[in-house]
């Protein structure tokens, strides 16, 4: 420093002495001079022309920077100017904005969503909130949501930044996380897969889930010995998902995901409060790679060797991996690389999207039908009908379709505890919402929860809200479907809500039919919901003693 002081003091006296029209070439080659004679250099032309070009890259640098910083700092003033029209949420500092009353909200035993819930409903349905130079809404509105699910869903993209940034190593490319042309692509390839054609198994896949289950607790019934239940939906979850994706025995679920699937996910789930994780090379961080590698190569191999399969003239399975190979062969696409790694992250998505979020809207229907024998006396009467009154009875698709109550259960279960309370967008290009300008670049959080908690007595479990002619069915035609989005709706809507709620009804009738299950009392309270993981399930978990 002293020595840069040094010269631009001497380039102040060049100044002086120079005429005004040649000053600062000459105070330039003086400082020139003096820079290489510091640096210890021979003064000459080679050198003379290296520090230039060091020079002016680094004032390039410096100027493109500042550029940026300048459009920056325009752009939030902009922003700012156009969103004060939304009410703002309360508690906001002015350099950080919201930061800390949300990173406060888990000590405070919620989640951020519910204190998003909390700035809704004092100030409005959309209200305007900061976290450091990102200017954000929180959108409680069901109109609102029209234009954002459906109308203008492509200007909504994903914000892949905040919520699914930990897992974007886990889920990459695949359909959840995907956008633009290649979600386009991929959507149209496995869209029938999942929606119509392995449904019919489904019924066959998850009442052979549900017995294994079901056989598995018949020891502990009438011991008083507590069984955490949510843990064994979760592995029968991932047993339905891997023999509905990948035709894998449940055994082989058991052995390959707890080692390497569901460990990745837990350091996700880390990582979204601990970000730095992600960058420190500890042994979490090395165990985390490890994991990945071995998962990839897992799921890569039995791709290919499937494909090769199919090549080879062999008979397929019928699960969707095979219902999605034939329509990349019906379609003519060469085999490669690219599609081996993009199906191997479409894989990991059905893996993560289709099983916690099934078994925590499981957990929450036992959790209610402990509670309302009454309600859970219509969830046995339609699984008699299907399973007969031994339960050993196969279900058909139109029996297990047939069961409108446990489906009108598990619904309430999914508006009442909101599994997945937000979803969050980035707008592409300014719009508006509610008649107010909303600028591009503005993060949305799509609060699911909060409009779910605009039903008449929200926090009441009502499963008759969604028979024929209740609630849901009074709502006004416009408004309906963004009255009930556990799923969201519109093009992006959630590829496997068909199969996770046919899925759960027969899971959850056959075991009701089977055991009643008693909430054990001397732990906590396992309705309370957890602040930091989603999708949202009790804190607790569920533990139960089976009779
Ligand atoms: C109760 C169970 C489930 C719930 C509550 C649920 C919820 C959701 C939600 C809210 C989204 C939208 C996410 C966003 O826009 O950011 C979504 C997307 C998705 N879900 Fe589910 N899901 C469930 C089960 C499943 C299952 C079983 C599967 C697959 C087997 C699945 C596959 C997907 C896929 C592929 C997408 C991305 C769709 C796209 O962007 O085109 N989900 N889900």
């Amino acid at each position: 420093m002293a020595a840069v002081a040094q010269a631009l003091g001497s380039s102040g006296a060049a100044t002086q002495s120079s005429d005004f029209g040649g000053w600062p070439v000459m105070a330039f080659e003086q400082l020139e001079q003096r820079f290489l004679t510091m640096a210890g250099l021979t003064p000459s032309k080679e050198a003379s022309d290296v520090l230039r070009i060091v020079v002016f890259s680094a004032a390039f640098a410096v100027a493109v920077l500042l550029a940026h910083l300048i459009k920056a700092l325009g752009r939030y003033v902009r922003n700012s100017s156009v969103l004060s029209a939304f009410p703002l949420a309360p508690g906001s500092n002015i350099l950080l904005g919201h930061v800390l009353p949300l990173l406060k909200c888990p000590s405070q035993g919620k989640g951020a969503w519910d204190l998003m819930e909390e700035w809704a409903k004092a100030r409005g349905s959309i209200v305007r909130f900061r976290v450091l130079g990102t200017h954000g809404l929180v959108v409680n509105d069901p109109v609102a949501f029209k234009r954002i699910f459906q109308t203008r869903f492509k200007i909504y993209a994903k914000d892949l930044s905040l919520s699914y940034h930990p897992f974007m190593p886990i889920l990459g490319t695949g359909l959840v996380t995907a956008d633009g042309e290649l979600w386009q692509k991929q959507r149209l390839l496995m869209g029938p897969a999942l929606r119509v054609d392995i449904l019919d198994d489904i019924v066959d896949i998850a009442q052979r889930g549900a017995a294994r289950l079901a056989d598995k607790l018949e020891q502990y019934r009438g011991t008083g010995q507590v069984v955490h239940l949510e843990e064994e939906f979760r592995l029968l979850t991932l047993q339905i998902i891997g023999e509905a994706i990948l035709s894998l025995p449940p055994e082989e679920c058991d052995r390959v995901f707890p080692q390497l699937y569901l460990p990745v996910m837990e350091e996700g789930n880390k990582r979204v409060l601990r970000p730095h994780r992600k960058y420190l090379p500890s042994p979490a961080w090395f165990a985390f790679k490890w994991r990945m590698a071995r998962l990839n190569s897992f799921l890569t191999n039995l791709i290919r060797a499937r494909w090769q399969a199919r090549q080879a003239g062999k008979p397929g399975r019928g699960d969707i991996l095979d219902r999605i190979l034939a329509a990349i062969e019906a379609a003519g696409t060469k085999w490669s690389a690219a599609i081996e790694t993009q199906l191997c992250y479409e894989m990991k998505t059905f893996l993560l999207a289709g099983h916690e979020t099934s078994a925590a809207m499981l957990m929450w229907s036992v959790y209610e039908l402990s509670r309302h024998p009454q309600q859970r006396d219509k969830v046995l009467v339609e699984a008699v009908r299907v399973f007969g009154p031994s339960g050993s009875n196969t279900a058909t698709r139109p029996a297990a379709d047939g069961m409108v109550y446990t489906l009108s259960v598990l619904k309430e279960a999914l508006r009442r505890y909101s599994v997945v309370p937000v979803v969050t967008r980035t707008l592409k290009e300014d719009d508006q919402l509610e008649g107010k300008a909303v600028p591009a670049g503005t993060m949305i959080v799509c609060h699911l929860q909060g409009v779910h908690n605009q039903w008449s007595e929200p926090t009441a479990f009502r499963p008759e809200r969604f028979m024929p002619g209740g609630e849901f069915d009074c709502f006004e035609e416009g408004v309906r479907p963004y009255m009930f989005v556990p799923f969201i709706q519109g093009p992006r809507n959630c590829l496997g809500q068909h199969l996770a709620l046919l899925e759960a009804r027969v899971v959850l009738a056959l075991l009701q039919q089977r055991f009643s299950f008693k909430l054990a009392s001397k732990l906590a309270d396992p309705g309370q919901r957890h602040p930091t993981v989603i999708p949202v399930a009790s804190i607790d978990g569920l533990p139960v003693t089976i009779e």
